[in-house]
């Protein structure tokens, strides 16, 4: 393992020092916090984390190694790692090479021996913040200047950075039920996975994707992923989803998803302070009071009211799910004339390392699907 030294600097001043891990250099993005004590291969490759320097609350990371099974997409995607304690040595069966030497294989820049607890502290404090972290430098000053010339996660367009280049087809698995678009934000590999189990054929298409093109493919129902940045800068998206609500055709979204749902709703999204992520976040369901234990990764939410249904366009919009830790929105519902006809959530069913309390929303989906076909 590298000994070379590293520092930390975080964008109101604050420095760190501790030692290379992974690739040596200099990286920078918005740093956040994952409280997950396992799934770590899983967090690096999910494209969400495009843009940020992910924090690891555990202590002690590393430990399974790299695997060539449980990737989230085809490469790590967070602009850098911090941890305390790296595992010297894996140990697991399926361990292919330490998590060290997949960073430095994949230039991916990472920081070890730091106070992980007192940085969480801080962030938890002073809410999430841009940082760089260097193997070039030791002076915090010379740092610091270039942390504050990168751009924010507040108004940051990401999705063309991670979507698909082009069309490809999950199949059905068994008998096929019906037809799904799903549309590429920064969509992990589960997720199609997922849709495809409960017998849909899932048409993964690009961020860019008009909805005249969607139309093409014959869906019985539009299903968005989840994805990185501000949810406020995807108005493409957005204005295809309010197209797809317009048509009457049935709508599934999952994190990123659930914020264009909103916004495409006329509802608000806002930054969280320090965001939700890990796996272990209990939500409630409020129409059968049922607590699930979710994986989350989210910076920003939707702005709704909780007490009563909002009238929008397109139907009666209610908040369906909340975080128990803090009464963030984490689902909503549509429903119109009577008939729910999209639902979302903040949250991650598909979750992977997680629990999987929420898997039951595939199943709705799969179901409200065959059901319109059948009407
Ligand atoms: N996992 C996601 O889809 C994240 C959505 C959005 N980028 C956020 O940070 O809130």
């Amino acid at each position: 393992m590298s000994s070379l030294p590293a520092i930390l600097v975080l964008e109101d001043g604050r420095v760190f020092r501790g030692r290379s891990f992974g690739a040596a250099g200099e990286t920078f993005g918005e740093l956040v916090f994952s409280t997950g004590m396992s799934g770590y291969q899983e967090t690096l490759t999910d494209p969400s984390y495009r843009g940020q320097v992910v924090l690891m609350t555990a202590p002690h990371i590393g430990n399974t190694g790299w695997n060539d099974e449980d990737d989230e997409s085809g490469r790590i995607w967070v602009q850098g790692l911090i941890v305390r304690d790296p595992a010297p040595r894996p140990s697991n069966w399926r361990s292919r090479r330490s998590l060290d030497e997949e960073l430095a294989r994949q230039d991916v820049v990472g920081i070890s021996d730091i106070d992980t607890r007192a940085l969480t502290r801080h962030v938890r404090d002073r809410g999430v913040m841009r940082v760089g972290i260097s193997t070039e430098t030791q002076d915090p000053a010379l740092l610091l200047a270039r942390v504050l010339e990168q751009p924010t996660m507040a108004g940051a367009d990401l999705v063309g950075d991670v979507t698909t280049d082009s069309h490809y087809l999950v199949p059905a698995v068994g008998q096929r039920r019906a037809t799904v678009v799903a549309v590429d934000l920064g969509i992990k590999s589960m997720t199609p996975v997922q849709l495809a189990a409960r017998g849909l054929d899932v048409h993964v298409v690009p961020a860019h994707t008009t909805f005249e093109q969607i139309k093409g493919y014959a869906p019985d129902g539009v299903f968005f992923s989840n994805g990185p940045g501000d949810p406020a800068s995807a108005t493409g998206p957005i204005a295809v989803l309010e197209e797809v609500l317009a048509s009457g055709l049935p709508y599934f979204g999952i994190c990123f998803g659930n914020q264009l749902f909103g916004r495409a709703l006329g509802l608000d999204t806002y930054k969280l302070k320090f965001g939700h992520r890990g796996i272990n976040q209990p939500v409630i369901d409020r129409t059968t009071g049922k607590v699930e234990i979710t994986a989350h990764n989210h910076g920003f939410a939707v702005d709704a009211p909780l007490d009563r249904a909002t009238s929008t366009r397109f139907g009666e919009v209610t908040v369906s799910h909340v975080c128990l830790n803090d009464d963030v929105v984490e689902g909503l519902e549509l429903h119109r004339d009577g008939r729910l006809l999209g639902f979302s959530v903040q949250y991650h069913p598909e979750a992977a390392a997680g629990p999987h309390d929420a898997n039951y929303l595939f199943d709705r989906f799969a179901d409200m699907l065959s059901a319109g076909k059948d009407a």
